[in-house]
C-alpha cells in the first residue's frame, strides 16, 4: 500500500473506527487531519473541532482544511437511537456536502471512502427512493425532498446507510471519469465501539440475538480501519463505486 505523505482527511477521527484508521495511516506514514465534534485521544497531524450537522458548520470545516488533500474518509457517524432528522443531516446530506467540498481539493488519484453499514444492505429494495434523494444537489434541496418524502425514525438508521451506498455508486462514476477520483464505501458488522449499545437499542434484544447466531463475534475497529486504508491506497486504484462488507462473513448469510 503507498499512503506515503499523502494528506487525509477523517472525520470521526475521535473514536472508534475513525480513531483506529488515523492511528493506521499515521503509521503507514500519511499526514493525518481529524475532524469531529468531540477533541481526540490520539496524535494527529491536524484537528479540526466541528459538528457535521449542518452545511454552515461544515463549511467553516472546510475552510480550516490544507488546499490538496488526497483523501477523505467519513467515517463520523450517529445510531438510529439519534432522531430521523439529525440521522439524515450527519449520516447522509453532510457527508454528501463534505464530500463535494473536498473533492475540489483532489488531485488525480484522490480516494473517498465512506463509513456504511451492514445495515445498509437491503438498498437495492428501495432504489427508486435512494435514487431520487440521490439526485437532489445541495443540502438544502435534499432536506427539502426529505420533509416531503418523511423517513421513519424506526429505520433511519438503515435508509440513509442505504442512501449513501445508492449516492456513492451514483457519484462514483461521474468523479472517476471527470477527476480521476475513486469514491467507495466499507460496510462494517457490528464493531466494538462506543455506539454499540446504541445499535442494541435501536434493534431491540430478539433481533440482536438472532444476528449473534449468525456470526462469530462483533469487529475490533482495528479490523474494519485496514480495510479504509486500502481503498485510500494508490493499490485500489482501479476500485471505484462499491460497497466493500468487512463484516466476519455475516453479509454473505444473506444470500
Ligand atoms: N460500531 C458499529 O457496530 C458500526 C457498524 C456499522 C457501521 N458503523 C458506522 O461506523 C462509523 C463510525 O462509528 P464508530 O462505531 O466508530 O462509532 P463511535 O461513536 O466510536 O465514533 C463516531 C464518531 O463520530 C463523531 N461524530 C458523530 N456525530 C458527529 C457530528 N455531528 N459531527 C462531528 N463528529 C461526529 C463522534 O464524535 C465520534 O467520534 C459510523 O458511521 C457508524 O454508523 C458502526
Amino acid at each position: 500500500m503507498s499512503l506515503h505523505s499523502k494528506t487525509i482527511v477523517i472525520t470521526g477521527a475521535s473514536s472508534g473506527i475513525g480513531a483506529e484508521t488515523a492511528r493506521l495511516l499515521r503509521l503507514q506514514g500519511a499526514q493525518v487531519i481529524g475532524v469531529d465534534r468531540n477533541e481526540p485521544m490520539l496524535t494527529l497531524d491536524g484537528f479540526v473541532k466541528a459538528d457535521l450537522s449542518t452545511p454552515e458548520a461544515i463549511d467553516a470545516a472546510v475552510a480550516q482544511l490544507p488546499a490538496r488533500i488526497d483523501a477523505l474518509c467519513n467515517v463520523a457517524g450517529v445510531p438510529g437511537t439519534s432522531p430521523a432528522d439529525l440521522v439524515a443531516r450527519v449520516n447522509f446530506l453532510g457527508v454528501r456536502h463534505l464530500t463535494e467540498a473536498v473533492v475540489q481539493r483532489m488531485p488525480a488519484g484522490g480516494s473517498v471512502v465512506n463509513v456504511s453499514s451492514i445495515l445498509g444492505y437491503f438498498h437495492r429494495d428501495r432504489l427508486d427512493v435512494h435514487k431520487s434523494l440521490a439526485t437532489t444537489t445541495s443540502f438544502a434541496e435534499g432536506q427539502a425532498w426529505l420533509a416531503a418524502n418523511p423517513v421513519a425514525q424506526k429505520i433511519c438508521y438503515e435508509h440513509f446507510k442505504e442512501a449513501l451506498i445508492v449516492w456513492t455508486s451514483m457519484r462514483a462514476g461521474s468523479l472517476f471519469r471527470e477527476r480521476d477520483v475513486r469514491m467507495n464505501c466499507v460496510a462494517p458488522g457490528p464493531v466494538f465501539t462506543p455506539i454499540l449499545g446504541e445499535f442494541v437499542t435501536q434493534l431491540g434484544l430478539e433481533r440482536v440475538q438472532a444476528d449473534a447466531a449468525r456470526m462469530k463475534r462483533p469487529a475490533y475497529a482495528d479490523e474494519v480501519a485496514p480495510a479504509i486504508a486500502f481503498l485510500c491506497s494508490d493499490a485500489a486504484r482501479w476500485v471505484v463505486g462499491i460497497n466493500l462488507p468487512v463484516d466476519g462473513g455475516f453479509a454473505a448469510t444473506y444470500l
